[in-house]
């Protein structure tokens, strides 16, 4: 049998898959027959019980796991949940629906405060299924236990369940739900787990069965043959070979240079993006390091940060983003307030504006960093410092930003395009912008009108659009005439094969996850820049990504020189 899916990177693995145990169902609102004390005792053991488990877990993950999971603990024992429970079981409720509705009530009290405890309300969730799970005696639900590496297969992923991957024992990642540019996939995309999410059939995977996962093909086998188990056995071994590869800089065949640059959320990753060969940061999303911030960072405290990461890439260029905040990334010092359609809403450069001191204080913050840096530094030794705003409308968009970073002492001041509008109107924006970055995640989502995060339209969510590659063109187009830089910082970069159709489109950088920079740095090098340009033409000549996808791997295989 043959599943399909969307893949994310490359990847392929071979190995027995295991199911992530699925929510359980709502407990019954029956009269207990047991009496409220008996319960309560009960109630109590698997509290301690959950709490216990999720301290030892924590301990053994360590970092910001530990954090995670001691947090969760923490509300398995939190005293007003346990009055609250134990009022419910005065009135015969059962312990399972004593603990269900307690948590619950807790949950929409959460939700209805917004912004970060609005988050909590996920691994709130969690908490009471593993208390109800603990009660009936089942399995705790989150990733499942094994003495041998598996292919994990799941509905979607926790925020939680992904923190604690554990890379010895999860060789693969299939899920039911979620996109290409869902946070599971930009998570498998940086641990480098072969993956493939929106997996119809999934679901029906026995606990198991042998698979070959193939995320370039974005299939799943099941009971493959001895034949196909080598080949693909093969065809792992050649991607483990690209891997450790010289570390060129990006290039195509004929000579061309493509910078190949990282996406980066804090200066922890710099050695290994270093490692991999990054020829600087194309994309630092700073909103990461204060997702958790409940009042805006202070100029010194964000100093620290960028200075950070500014030094760790001395002597090469850093693109920082401004906070990107609202629908995927809320932070709720920007945007607090509930929205209908918060990818619609007030966010990106839209949620700034609102707040023009928290940008203003970001741009110096931004500026004191790149002083600090290059002030006792060698020419050889400087870093230069690229600043860009995200969710970009139009040219009065670009104007704001633009003159508020120059204001600020910021040299180079750029746009993410994201929004269609940005590349229908690009010469206007480039007669202010000194450069533009392509987010092809969020110009999918509105292109196609697809949330990124939902799985039941992840198969329109596919950068390889011709909708979306076309106005990839018009961007590389108006950078061409006004001689300035267009790069790639979505999730499409990542993929070889896009990568190349992108450079064929105009587009002069590449930043994505260090994990897949070696792939892209092997494709690149396969192909001159005028069979970059006919795949190019290829892709947006078809009529959806599937046939784009395919013609361009049909003409790069007849193509590929060496
Ligand atoms: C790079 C992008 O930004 P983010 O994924 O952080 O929204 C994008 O939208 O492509
Ligand atoms: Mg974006």
């Amino acid at each position: 049998m043959l599943l399909h899916g969307v893949g994310v990177g490359r990847g392929l693995s071979v190995g027995s898959t295991l199911r992530m145990p699925e929510p359980l169902p709502e407990p019954a609102d029956e009269i207990s027959q047991a009496s409220p004390a008996e319960e309560f005792a009960r109630v109590k053991a698997a509290l301690a019980h959950v709490a216990a488990d999720l301290e030892a877990r924590g301990e053994k993950a360590g970092g910001e796991a530990q954090d995670v999971l001691g947090a969760q603990a923490l509300m398995a024992q939190d005293p007003t949940l346990v009055d609250d429970i134990e009022e419910r079981l005065a009135n015969h409720k059962s312990a399972d629906r004593a603990v269900f509705e307690a948590f619950a009530n807790f949950r929409d009290l959460l939700l209805q405060m917004g912004g970060y405890m609005a988050e909590r309300a996920t691994d709130l969730d969690d908490v009471s299924q593993r208390i109800i799970a603990s009660l009936r005696g089942v399995a705790a639900p989150g990733v499942p236990e094994s003495d041998t590496p598996f292919i994990l297969v799941a509905h979607d992923l926790a925020p939680a369940d992904t923190a604690l991957l554990d890379l010895a024992k999860v060789i693969g990642l299939i899920t039911r739900e979620g996109g290409p540019t869902s946070h599971t996939a930009i998570l498998a995309r940086s641990k480098s787990i072969p993956a493939i999410v929106g997996v119809e059939g999934a679901e029906g995977l026995p606990d198991g069965t042998l698979v070959i996962l193939d995320a370039g093909a974005g299939t799943v086998r099941t009971a493959p043959s001895t034949s196909e188990i080598e080949q693909a056995n093969i065809r792992i071994a050649e991607r483990l070979a690209v891997a450790s590869a010289p570390l060129t800089p990006g290039a195509l065949a004929d000579g061309t240079l493509v910078p190949l640059l990282a996406n980066l959320g804090s200066a922890d990753g710099a050695e290994e993006a270093l490692a991999a060969g990054a020829e600087g940061v194309g994309l630092f999303r700073t909103e990461f390091l204060f997702l958790d911030a409940t009042e805006a960072p202070s100029v010194e405290t964000q100093l620290r940060e960028y200075e950070r990461m500014l030094r760790a890439f001395a002597g090469k260029k850093v693109v920082v983003r401004v906070l990107d905040a609202g629908a995927d990334k809320p932070l709720s010092f920007l945007n607090d307030e509930k929205e209908e359609n918060p990818a619609l809403g007030l966010r990106g450069i839209r949620a700034l504006r609102a707040s023009e001191q928290i940008l203003t204080d970001q741009l110096a913050a931004l500026a004191l960093a790149e002083s600090a840096v290059n002030d006792s530094a060698s020419p050889g030794e400087r870093v230069e410092l690229w600043v860009m705003a995200p969710m970009i409308a139009d040219s009065d968009d670009t104007e704001y930003f633009v003159s508020l970073a120059r204001e600020a002492g910021i040299r180079v001041a750029g746009v993410m395009a994201e929004v269609p509008s940005s590349a229908l109107v690009a010469d206007q924006i480039f007669e202010t912008a000194d450069f533009v970055s392509i987010g092809t995640n969020d110009l999918t989502q509105y292109t196609l009108a697809a949330d990124r995060l939902l799985g039941s339209v992840a198969n329109l969510q596919d950068p390889w659009h011709p909708a979306v590659l076309r106005l990839v063109g018009m961007l590389g187009r108006a950078g061409r005439n006004a001689g300035k830089p267009v790069g790639v910082c979505g999730e499409a970069a990542a993929d070889p094969a896009l990568a190349v159709v992108l450079v064929g489109l105009g587009v002069t950088t590449l930043s994505m996850t260090p994990a897949a920079l070696a792939d892209v740095r092997a494709e690149l090098a396969r192909h001159t820049l005028a069979e970059a340009q006919e795949l190019a033409r290829a892709a947006i000549a078809a009529t959806s990504a599937e046939r784009a996808r395919t013609a361009v791997l049909r003409l790069s295989a007849a193509n590929a020189v060496g």
